[in-house]
């Protein structure tokens, strides 16, 4: 018999290409080794991502959702018609057993074109509050995953968040060293990560580079991810023998940076968020001012539990970082105390749990 085929529909930005990659991981260590393909848009972070862990892409119209109705609006029947159309022909040609869903403006057609196509759909929500392409996806679906309990989508069973084995198996003070020397930071000073998500966040990037000089003043040296697109954010170089404040574009080995730093200043993201949780690590959290709310929803549990502060994207200021951030990085019994604190309840195994799920609802359609 031929292997089961499974399409997963996550594209757009990290966040729904990690926990989709996590669960190509999973799917592909399997004895039955099903064909796993993804589904993505010629402008996503799935372009690059996707093909450097190995894995099929291919590419479909995106269908943008708009976060508020605009007149953008009207366009979109039109956009959703084509799309679906092209990815009914995708689903017929890989002769899909099941289409996985994560969200964003890839999934929505994904859902539809299964639908039409009858071809059974997996959805997997990362958000305490779910976006508009999951909740229709939740009404069409065979079985609902969401990664928080209790969140608000139709039939969702608690399943958690779907990591790469490199994070979610992650000794960060074994792998210190070797992290801090991959990135030329200095072995045994304090260590703040930023990064704003899988794009970079411009008031991240301004707060952080300007306290640029009280942190590393201060003996604190700092990695710095900018995002992709933000090639202007720069910091001046160090004199030497100062503390190094290392700016990137992106990421690669998110496991090493998250080895390397003792505190997160951060957007919170869903992925970020489990991440983070699952390996231990303390962090200011920066929700995303935009969107449902989501971001802030997502932070509260573990900045509740004591793993991490919460600031207003309007009070994140290099006044702030100096005040609250630097007397935190420069007290170890403050960071451990946080530090024991972050590891939130997490489900380490939720990629092979949505695996099951994923290779039940494919048999059961044969
Ligand atoms: C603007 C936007 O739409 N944000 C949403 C998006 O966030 P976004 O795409 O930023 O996703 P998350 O913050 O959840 O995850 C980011 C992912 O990118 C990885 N990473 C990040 C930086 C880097 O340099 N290298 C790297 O590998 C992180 O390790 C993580 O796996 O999806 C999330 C999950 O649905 C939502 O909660 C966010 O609200």
């Amino acid at each position: 018999m031929s292997p089961l085929s499974v399409v997963l529909a996550g594209g757009g930005t990290g966040g729904h290409i990690e926990p989709m990659l996590a669960l190509a991981d999973a799917l592909t260590r399997r004895a039955e080794g099903p064909r796993v393909t993804c589904l993505g848009t010629a402008r996503g972070m799935e372009t690059r991502l996707v093909p450097a862990r190995g894995y099929d892409l291919r590419l479909i119209p995106p269908v943008p959702l708009p976060r508020r109705p605009t007149l953008d609006l009207l366009r979109v029947p039109g956009r959703v018609r084509r799309s679906v159309a092209e990815t009914r022909a995708l689903l017929d040609e890989l002769a899909a057993d099941v289409v996985v869903g994560f969200g964003g403006y890839v999934a929505l057609p994904a859902y539809l074109a299964a639908r039409r196509a009858g071809v059974p759909v997996v959805v997997h929500e990362q958000n305490a509050l779910p976006g508009l392409a999951n909740r229709i996806g939740a009404r069409i679906a065979a079985r609902v995953a969401v990664t928080v309990p209790d969140t608000p989508l139709h039939r969702g069973e608690h399943v958690g968040m779907p990591l790469r084995t490199a994070i979610s198996g992650l000794d960060r003070a074994a792998r210190r060293a070797e992290a801090r020397e991959t990135f030329s930071l200095d072995a045994d000073r304090p260590t703040l990560l930023v990064f704003g998500g899988s794009q970079g966040a411009a008031s991240l990037n301004r707060a952080a580079t300007a306290a640029a000089d009280a942190l590393t003043a201060a003996g604190v040296q700092v990695l710095h991810a900018r995002g992709p697109k933000n090639t202007d954010v720069t910091v001046p170089p160090r004199p030497a023998g100062a503390a190094p404040y290392v700016v990137v574009d992106y990421l690669e080995r998110m496991d090493l940076a998250y080895a390397a730093a003792d505190l997160a200043l951060c957007r919170s993201g869903a992925v970020t968020v489990a991440e983070l949780s699952a390996v231990g690590l303390p962090a200011a959290f920066v929700p995303l001012p935009i969107g449902n709310g989501e971001q802030r929803r997502n932070a509260l549990p573990v900045v509740e539990a004591g793993g991490g502060l919460l600031v207003d994207d309007a009070d994140l200021s290099p006044s702030w970082i100096e005040a609250t951030l630097l007397p935190l990085l420069t007290d170890p019994a403050a960071l451990s105390s946080y530090a024991a604190h972050a590891a939130a309840a997490g489900v380490p195994d939720a990629d092979e749990r949505l695996a099951d799920i994923v290779l039940e609802v494919a048999r059961g359609d044969r």
